[in-house]
């Protein structure tokens, strides 16, 4: 087991490693950033052991160094990495959100017999930063690492068990060119079309503040993803330019597709649309415990007035339906309260909607979604 680790990059991605570091193993973990504030908030946390602002302080003697910088910043710290005295058999990885543009810079580390190891967490959030860094952010998610072939099975071993241990992730091994595809598809691509969705209704909504006011579910549900960081964004966007531009391209014939079916009144075609995207979205396999978990969901139209609220979840707790999650949705004057409760169980989510029903509330009931819950 390694003893001294580097994490370079404090922020959500390094700071939730290293908190899972501290917290499951018995390393020593040095965290290196340009945010001397956010070092001491690591340090006070537990996440790091010591921090620093200076490169070549934070490797000395690591046996592993995690990058977490930006990807943008990844490459250039392969560069200076390269010309610092790192210990003999050093681990160096990363958690980047694209993998091939990296593998190749690490390439230059491989050559001093340093074993470079490309990583990506396919865990996250939208929020950045040391604050937001939770020690089980990774539980139960897939953890690629993106070895060369002629990188030695014995530093992937050792990497993959302490990153196991540290994440309580899964470990998969996968070939950086695969990985920028399928990442491409289900995690960049996502990101640009909430974000376009989100720009164009902003630009709508200049005119006429409704195209905000009425933003129920089906935008917010779509749009999450849509405050995620700028910076992160545009480097990972700037290293997968070959894939993103084919996956573009589809999307854009794809949704040309849509188009000509509204536009020619074709009912048929339309609800293919929707019939095929229900069957394969309902089939997306379960993500465990702490990412995705199965909810159901409903919303209760209630009047706004003091104490509705206990008032609703009285009824519920007198009955034994254990509601999971109680929001209010955006209330406004003249329009009525609404009240988004959610069940882990349908048992006691079917019960309040009876329940709910008999004491005459209107009831929206929701199908059963996975949808993403805090760990
Ligand atoms: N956010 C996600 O959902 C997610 C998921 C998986 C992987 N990643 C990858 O993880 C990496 C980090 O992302 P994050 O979300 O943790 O970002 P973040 O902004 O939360 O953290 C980045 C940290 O790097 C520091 N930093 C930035 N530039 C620096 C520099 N020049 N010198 C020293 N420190 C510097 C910042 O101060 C910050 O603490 C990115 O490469 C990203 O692609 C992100
Ligand atoms: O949950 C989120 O907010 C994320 O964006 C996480 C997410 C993703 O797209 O799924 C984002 C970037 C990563 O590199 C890995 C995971």
């Amino acid at each position: 087991m390694p003893e001294k680790i580097a994490v370079l990059g404090i922020g959500l991605i390094g700071g939730s490693l290293a908190l899972g570091l501290k917290e499951r193993t018995n390393v020593t973990v040095i965290g290196f950033d340009r945010n001397e504030q956010d070092l001491q908030f690591a340090k006070a946390i537990g996440a790091i052991d010591e921090g620093t602002t200076k490169l070549d302080e934070a490797v000395r003697d690591a046996d592993v160094v995690i990058i977490a910088l930006p990807v943008g910043k990844i490459k250039q710290t392969i560069e200076e990495l390269n010309l610092l005295p790192l210990k003999e058999n050093c681990i160096v990885t990363d958690v980047g959100s694209t993998k091939a543009e990296i593998v190749r810079s690490g390439r230059k580390l491989s050559g001093r017999g340093i074993t470079f190891i490309g990583g990506h967490p396919m865990a996250g959030s939208h929020q950045s930063g040391i604050k937001a860094a939770r020690s089980l952010l990774f539980e139960n998610a897939y953890y690629v690492l993106t070895p060369e072939p002629h990188t030695s099975l014995a530093a992937v071993q050792k990497l993959s068990r302490l990153l196991a241990l540290a994440t309580k992730a899964e470990l998969v091994i996968m070939d950086p060119v695969h990985h920028d595809r399928i990442v491409g598809a289900i995690s960049h691509l996502p990101h640009i079309i909430a974000a376009g969705l989100v720009n164009m209704v902003g630009d709508y909504k200049e005119d006429n503040e409704w195209f905000h006011r009425l933003a129920a579910g089906g935008f917010r549900d779509l749009t999450r993803i849509g405050a995620s960081h700028p910076i992160m964004w545009r480097d990972v966007l700037l290293t997968n330019r070959e894939e993103l531009i084919k996956l573009m391209d589809d999307w854009i014939e794809r949704m040309a597709r849509v188009r000509s079916a509204i536009m020619e009144t074709d009912p048929e075609c339309i609800e293919h649309f929707f019939t095929r995207s229900r069957a394969i979205r309902s089939k997306l396999p379960d993500r465990k415990k702490g990412i995705l978990e199965r909810r159901y969901t409903l919303y209760v139209d209630v009047p706004d007035r003091p104490g509705i609220i206990g008032k609703v979840a009285t009824l519920l707790g007198e009955k034994e339906i254990n509601i999971s999650n109680l929001e209010v949705m955006e209330n406004r004057e003249e329009i009525p309260g609404v009240l988004k409760l959610t069940f882990k169980q349908e048992k006691h989510y079917q019960n309040a909607i009876m329940a709910l029903r008999e004491a005459n509330y209107v009831v929206f009931a929701e199908e059963e979604r996975l949808e993403e819950v805090s760990v």
